[in-house]
């Protein structure tokens, strides 16, 4: 059997002895691909994760299968969906231990990210509600001026209702829209570190800034300058 994807969290490659290649190898066979649990709800899927990330690797093909099983009911969700009518906001369901983050966004009609990296983390997202559109760019690259230029585009993808898309910083950068007018938009997403800084790039320039993250809520709960 293949070792799918086998990275750390960081995003590099396990380098392995053969014994522990082995004992992974029994590993995987376990996390069987053709038999990945169904959640019956978030928090079942919560849990899960939480089984799966106590192991010091990420099988992202299972981890996608396994999110993908799970069907999105708003009764699981709907206290964590929490919107600001000036931009999409971060709405943190669990903290994995320190280990990952588990979080809900909510996109508001036409409220999109601007173009960023995922500070080396894997970056698993799930539509739960609405549609969202997905650009994907390259890393910009200097010219021989040593100046960023334009930010060329690589694909753009749209996530409906239940499915599940992967980036991490080798496949590249992204942005995320809800282009609708009248339908708000819900995603989950798991990031394994949790981090809370990235890079944002201008489109036109490909110029880099750092950006703080932030929660808008934290386990249902709105944040305020007491509790973040
Ligand atoms: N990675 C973004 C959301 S998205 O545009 O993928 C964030 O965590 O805020
Ligand atoms: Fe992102």
């Amino acid at each position: 059997m293949e070792i799918a994807n086998l990275q750390r969290y960081d995003g590099t490659r396990v380098d392995i002895s053969d014994t522990i290649r082995e004992q992974i190898k029994n590993h995987e066979m376990k996390l069987n691909l053709e038999n990945v649990p169904v959640p019956k709800d978030l928090k079942d899927l919560v849990e899960q994760l939480r089984e799966i990330f106590s192991h010091d690797y990420v099988n992202v093909d299972y981890v996608v299968k396994l999110m993908e099983n799970y069907k999105s009911n708003a009764k699981d969700w709907r206290q964590y969906a929490k919107y600001d009518p000036h931009k999409y906001t971060r709405n943190l369901i669990d903290e994995g231990n320190g280990k990952y983050n588990i979080l809900l966004l909510c996109w508001a009609e036409s409220q999109g990210s601007s173009i960023h990296d995922h500070s080396n983390a894997h970056c698993f997202m799930k539509c739960l509600d609405g549609e969202l559109l997905e650009t994907k760019y390259e890393w910009p690259e200097k010219n021989e001026d040593g100046q960023e230029s334009e930010m060329k585009e690589k694909c753009k993808t749209i996530l409906k209702k239940n499915e599940v898309c992967y980036i991490n910083d080798s496949i590249g950068l992204h942005r995320v829209e809800n282009t609708s007018h009248s339908k708000p938009g819900i995603t989950l997403h798991v990031y394994i570190p949790p981090y809370s800084e990235c890079k944002g790039f201008d489109q036109h320039t490909g110029k880099a800034r750092t950006c703080k993250i932030s929660f808008y809520s934290k386990y249902g709960s709105k944040v305020t300058e007491n509790n973040n």
